[in-house]
């Protein structure tokens, strides 16, 4: 079952068409990469995806709800997640806190505030706030203040702030850009270790090896649009997308 369908979404920026009739579907629990080369439309597409960008035309039907011209808040509340190339984290806060408070915010929604079910719930929330912050190695800087954590902490305590949510659908904007081959070993490491939450991911993606060791989808977009889809071993080999993504090289 599709969770995810983009239908004929187009996007102009004056006179650049950035999304030329996008068709994108996005089967539940699976791991779904778009690549594509520079300007391609990859960030427009997402930004589109969580409410940031309005297209000019098009559908995007998520889990049975029609998501364009909703808020970017309720798109979250929605059931999608996102996880920022440059990490949105509450800096002054400790990483527990920065945990808790999106998962409250899933729970009594955006404005609500429930205090008994807060006081009811809250042991559980925390159980499962630590559960995800053992499966990402943060559990022994639970009370560190954010501000003072690498950049590579903070991204994966965003991730936390995300699973924490319980989203339906998680995106992933380049989790691996900027980082070591060794930082990004470990966080392809990470992401099939969080496999066993069943969210499905869009995850978009210039690291060829990230891909095809995570990707059960490829899409690849250039100029705008969708030209080849598949799983990885067929969109390796696929010429129009040699040609298109790396000018003939082989990928
Ligand atoms: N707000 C904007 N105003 C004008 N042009 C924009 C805007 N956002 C994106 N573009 C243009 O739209 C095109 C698609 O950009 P986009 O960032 O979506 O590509 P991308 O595939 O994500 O590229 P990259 O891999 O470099 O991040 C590019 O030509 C870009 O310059």
């Amino acid at each position: 079952m599709d969770i995810l369908a983009i239908n004929g979404v187009n996007k102009r920026f004056g006179g650049l068409r950035a999304l030329d009739n996008v068709n994108l579907n996005v089967k539940e629990g699976t791991i779904h990469a778009i690549i594509g080369p520079n300007g391609a439309g990859k960030s427009t597409l997402l930004n589109c995806l969580v409410g940031r960008i309005i297209p000019d035309e098009g559908s995007v039907d998520f889990n049975g709800h029609r998501l364009l011209g909703r808020h970017p808040h309720q798109i979250n509340q929605a059931g999608i997640a996102r996880v920022f190339q440059t990490p949105e984290v509450f800096g002054e806060l400790t990483v527990m806190e920065n945990v808790m408070i999106p998962a409250f915010a899933s729970t009594d929604g955006a404005f609500q505030i429930n205090l008994w079910r807060r006081a009811a719930d809250r042991r559980q929330v925390a159980a499962e706030a630590e559960e995800i912050l053992e499966d990402l190695n943060l559990i022994d800087q639970r009370d560190q203040i954010v501000n003072s954590m690498s950049r590579g902490d903070k991204r994966r305590l965003e991730l936390a702030m995300c699973l924490v949510q319980k989203p339906k659908l998680l995106l992933l904007d380049e989790p691996t850009a900027g980082m070591s081959r060794a930082d990004t070993n470990n966080t392809v490491e990470l992401l099939k270790k969080i496999a066993k939450r069943k969210i499905t991911k869009v995850i978009i993606e210039h690291d060829m090896h990230v891909v095809f060791s995570l990707a059960d989808t490829v899409s690849v977009m250039a100029q705008g649009t969708v030209i080849a889809e598949g799983a990885p071993d067929q969109i390796k080999s696929d010429p129009r997308v040699q040609e298109a993504y790396l000018g003939g090289a082989h990928l």
